[in-house]
């Protein structure tokens, strides 16, 4: 089953072209769609700003200071008389390391009454940045360099069009689609497309199925090289250890299969620290910051010299003392950037000063030259602190950065590589000889946009919107992982499986246990028979303390499900703005109720909302509990897609469908199921109606007959409900 690279990576092309052309429509279809005062009613755009500086920031990027046009800011802050203040900022979701466009907003304020993107229709000028600090009154961007297509397209020197409004106009930001990731995927692409075969390496003709990979013993305990390891942690379960000396002893390829729980950034640090003692170059890379960073913070507590790629303003606190920026700046490699800088500082300082237009330009054109200066100088500062690294850690696309052309490691570990898209996972690869992947393929996928397209104009029903399943087309997809099409090409023997896991009471980890991991999973004597009562602070023993698994069984029709198209049939303007900021879902306001009661009794018998989160796969149901926020702060909500990774003490499941066909969509999932029940450590609650449910699918049929053999089964008193209302 070997597969030609060159036709795989055109498919690949192909498919991330249709991907980014989805991203790209849905980011401007809301702002095409809607008003900048309902993006920022959203969460998603800021309006009436005014930039109140601008200076040097890391990496020599102009960073502009943004805060409420004084002007326009009408209570709050009046009495105040400090600096420049215009009070706070709204309500708003923009966070740093969001990307954001910074655009003009037209003269007459008429951004409010406007239906349409201000900066969009002038062709998207403006320019693209990334948030790097957000405060109350004030929300810091550093922009885009303007090498690559970035910039907005505007053709101007970087911030120089907003730059020289400074204090006077006004400006509007909103988050934009992120395609660095693409471009960084289809450069990937294009370099394996281009190669001959005679340059495959044999790690790629292995990933390609166009040789096996080499042999690993059986019985690696008494393998020579690897048999006898010096454990940093000797505590590490079995498992974990033979996970190890197998990713150690595979010549190409390894996977560590990492279900729910069972420690496989833990394992990954110590393999990392092995790989280092034995004098090997080693490049660490996951999906997202946070993966990254997660094991930054875990590594650094062992003196490694280690370097972190990536936009500081990205990175956790934590972790900019390895980041590569700041070490430019701080290291005694990183003096001779120094000088520039201030001479940048400087000249960026002066353009406030001056109206004259033709000085204006002149000081543009020496902070250019100061620019190609300081990037050079930078450019040598990077390559002598990567060389001296025995370990860089990068999000996947990061490694595709201009710090790392041409290096090469030895071995490339990925943690997620089930949660990436294989072009992803490619960009760090070409630059490896071997690579351990550590994931879980029977958790979900990346979210696929161009999925849901395809799904939304074929299928008249209303799913969600933002996590693709359903409907997925068959054959080439991105939706196939390299850990998936891994697993399927070479089979089981390039997988070692983690087994104990640290998280669930042994009855919450049972039916995922037996019916995805073949019942291999230990619950670890620490979490086995945890209940919330014996949480370390006071908790009463009551029903719901001292049982793991309860199951509120909404079936017989009295809890039926809502459409989101539904509630808005005919509502013209409105519905658009619910469909496209909320996407179509499903949402059950009587399951909601007995949610509330639910977590109502859990904090009665003393739960601290904080121990607590409620998960649900459908986004318009989190709208419909978000009340719950307010009544018990500290909770959390969540959908299930945007929980993995992630668990708590107590966690509520509201499954929302409830109908008469049995309709479940894309509840059928099983890998978002999986994700669902394996979220809590003490208590899970599953709400649902099992009679729709059971229709769904086998899976969720085996899992409704489990719980009605094992949970703590209940039926709700829907007179005490309506009450409650
Ligand atoms: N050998 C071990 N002995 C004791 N505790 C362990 C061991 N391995 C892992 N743990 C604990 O298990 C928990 C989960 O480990 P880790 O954070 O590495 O999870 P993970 O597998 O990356 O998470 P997940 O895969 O669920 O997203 C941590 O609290 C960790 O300390």
């Amino acid at each position: 089953m070997a597969v030609n690279v060159q036709e795989f990576a055109q498919t690949q092309l192909s498919l991330l072209a249709s991907e980014l052309a989805a991203e790209i429509a849905e980011s401007s279809a809301l702002v095409s769609l809607h008003s900048p005062l309902a993006l920022q009613r959203a969460g998603v755009a800021l309006t009436n700003l005014t930039i109140s500086a601008q200076r040097t920031g890391l990496g020599g990027k102009t960073v502009l200071e943004l805060g409420p046009d004084p002007a326009t800011t009408t209570s709050s802050s009046t009495s105040s008389t400090s600096s420049s203040s215009g009070g706070d900022l709204p309500e708003h979701g923009i966070r740093a390391g969001d990307i954001v466009l910074v655009a003009e907003q037209p003269a007459g304020g008429g951004v409010g009454k406007s239906r349409k993107g201000v900066g969009r229709e002038k062709g998207g000028e403006g320019v693209k940045g990334v948030v790097t600090r957000v405060g109350r009154g004030v929300l810091g961007v550093a922009v885009e360099e303007r090498d690559g297509s970035g910039g907005g397209g505007g053709g101007k020197e970087e911030g120089e069009g907003l730059a020289a409004v400074v204090g006077e106009k006004r400006v509007w930001i909103v988050k934009v689609a992120d395609d660095v990731t693409f471009r960084r995927m289809n450069a990937t692409m294009e370099r394996l497309a281009k190669m001959e075969e005679r340059e495959y390496s044999a790690f790629v003709r292995v990933l390609f199925g166009l040789s096996s990979p080499s042999a690993v013993a059986a019985d690696l305990t008494r393998d020579e090289e690897v048999g006898n390891i010096e454990w940093v942690d000797p505590t590490l379960n079995d498992s974990q250890k033979d996970a190890i000396r197998f990713a150690l002893a595979s010549r190409e390829i390894g996977l560590i299969h990492g279900p729910p729980g069972t420690g496989k950034t833990h394992t990954l640090i110590e393999l990392i620290l092995q790989l280092l003692k034995r004098n090997l170059r080693v490049l660490v890379c996951g999906p997202s910051n946070i993966s990254v960073d997660n094991i930054v913070e875990r590594l650094a507590p062992h003196k490694i010299p280690l370097i972190r790629l990536g936009h500081p303003a990205r990175l956790l606190p934590s972790v900019l003392n390895h980041s590569l920026d700041v070490l430019t700046r701080t290291s005694e490699a990183g003096a001779i950037v120094k000088d520039v800088r201030a001479e940048m500082d400087a000249k960026q300082a002066s353009i406030r000063k001056t109206r004259n237009g033709r000085e204006r330009r002149a000081i543009y054109a020496d902070l250019k030259d100061l620019r190609k200066e300081y990037r050079e100088r930078e450019r040598r500062c990077v390559s002598s602190l990567v060389a001296g690294s025995k370990v860089v850690l990068a999000t996947l696309h990061g490694a595709g950065g201009f710090q790392l052309r041409g290096e090469q490691f030895d071995v490339v570990v990925i943690d997620e590589a089930s949660q990436a898209l294989e072009a992803q996972c490619w960009v760090p690869l070409l630059a490896a000889s071997k690579a351990i992947c550590a994931g879980d393929h029977l958790q979900l996928p990346p979210t696929i946009k161009s999925l849901n397209l395809k799904k939304k104009s074929s299928s008249k029903k209303g799913k969600d919107a933002t996590d693709g399943e359903e409907g997925a087309v068959k054959g080439a997809t991105l939706e196939t992982t390299l850990f998936d099409r891994l697993l399927k090409l070479h089979g089981p023997s390039i997988k070692r499986m983690l087994t104990t896991q640290y998280r669930m009471h042994e009855k919450i980890m049972r039916f995922p246990s037996d019916e995805l991991y073949e019942g291999k999973l230990i619950a670890a004597n620490a979490v086995k028979a945890r209940l919330l009562k014996d949480l370390p602070y006071e908790v009463d023993d009551t029903d719901d303390t001292t049982e793991p698994l309860i199951f509120i069984d909404t079936q017989g029709g009295d809890f039926p499900e809502k459409n989101e198209d539904d509630q808005d049939a005919g509502g013209g303007s409105k519905k658009l703005t619910k469909s496209s900021l909320y996407g179509d879902s499903k949402s059950n306001e009587m399951e909601a109720a007995l949610v509330r009661q639910h977590v109502q009794s859990l904090v009665d018998a003393g739960v601290k909302p904080e121990d607590i989160a409620v998960v649900t796969p459908y986004n318009a149901q989190l709208a419909v509990l978000a009340p719950l926020k307010e009544a018990f702060p500290g909770i959390e909500l969540g959908s299930v897609d945007g929980f993995q990774g992630r668990e708590k003490e107590a966690v509520i499941v509201s499954l929302v469908r409830s109908n008469p066909d049995g309709e479940v969509g894309f509840l059928g999932e099983k890998r978002r199921l999986n994700v669902a029940m394996t979220r809590p450590k003490r208590s899970l609650t599953v709400i649902g109606d099992s009679e729709t449910v059971k229709k769904g699918s086998k899976f969720l049929k085996d899992w409704m007959d489990f719980l009605e053999e094992n949970a703590d089964l209940r039926y709700p008193d829907l007179a005490s409900l309506t009450q409650d209302a």
